[in-house]
């Protein structure tokens, strides 16, 4: 197992805003080979406000990704629901949820969701793209993020040529560059070695120090959860502060 790098832990945010993310009562259950239905959580209940940073933790297979996409309504919770920017997304359409999350949210997916057929800079330009930026300005911003994560001349690469960890600092990149009030990051870290895990730890955090991002990330990494203000655990009874060390992975 290789060595964790010490992160500095961020600074706990002043409450003067409506929260960015709001999360009340969630649960979610998966259908099985049987044809049932396996509960993975209930009375998930969740408060985000700018600035924020929190990390989930919990056992494989808890649910956390899962988690992270009801939050991003990329998927249907069972029962509770989600409030972003103070639009609750229940009952909303599915181009109504898309233009909240082209909007509101930087999603990094533990499966990097890189488009294969765009160049690395055409990739991380689309958030600015889709919300209306021309693409001369949108693709210097995207060369500009592509240089903070340490792929400085690479926009024109194309995604095949990329390391597993490249392609991860591909998708934070694209999460961060329209800067927006809400980051859900699966894994953010889990491809990097110990130095870059590091800057990208603190691109994140930078993102809701200056930006004023609420940060949601889960991770198996207990360095990554005690950089962030708040560790929390996911278990099927809901969302709870986590002790500490106490790393469920
Ligand atoms: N669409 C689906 N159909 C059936 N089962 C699913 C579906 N989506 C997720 N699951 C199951 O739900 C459980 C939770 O998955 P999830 O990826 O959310 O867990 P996790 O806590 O993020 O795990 P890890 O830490 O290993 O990444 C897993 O057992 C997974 O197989």
């Amino acid at each position: 197992m290789r060595p964790e790098t010490p992160f500095a832990p961020t600074a706990p945010a002043v409450r003067t805003a409506p929260a960015v993310l709001t999360a009340r009562g969630l649960a979610k259950s998966v259908p099985t080979a049987a044809g049932q239905r396996r509960q993975l959580f209930a009375h998930v209940d969740l408060d985000l406000h700018a600035g924020d940073v929190a990390a989930i933790t919990g056992e494989s297979g808890v649910g956390k990704s899962t988690l992270l996409n009801l939050l991003a309504g990329l998927d249907q919770p069972d029962a509770g629901n989600v409030t972003i920017g103070g639009q609750a997304l229940s009952g909303l359409n599915e181009a109504a949820t898309t233009a909240i999350r082209c909007r509101h949210i930087g999603f990094v997916f533990q499966a990097f969701h890189v488009l294969p057929h765009l160049d690395l800079a055409r990739n991380v330009a689309l958030p600015l793209v889709l919300a209306g930026a021309a693409q001369g300005p949108a693709l210097e911003a995207a060369r500009a993020m592509l240089d903070q994560v340490g792929l400085a001349g690479r926009g024109s690469d194309h995604p095949a040529v990329l390391s597993g960890g490249e392609l991860q600092r591909v998708a934070i990149a694209r999460a961060l560059v329209h800067r927006p009030p809400l980051v859900l990051a699966d894994e953010p870290t889990g491809n990097l070695d110990p130095d870059t895990a590091r800057r990208i730890l603190d691109l994140l955090l930078a993102s809701a120090q200056q930006a004023g991002s609420a940060v949601l990330i889960v991770t198996h990494s207990e360095a990554v959860a005690q950089a962030a203000g708040r560790a929390l655990s996911l278990s099927a009874s809901g969302l709870a502060p986590r002790a500490p060390g106490a790393l469920g992975a």
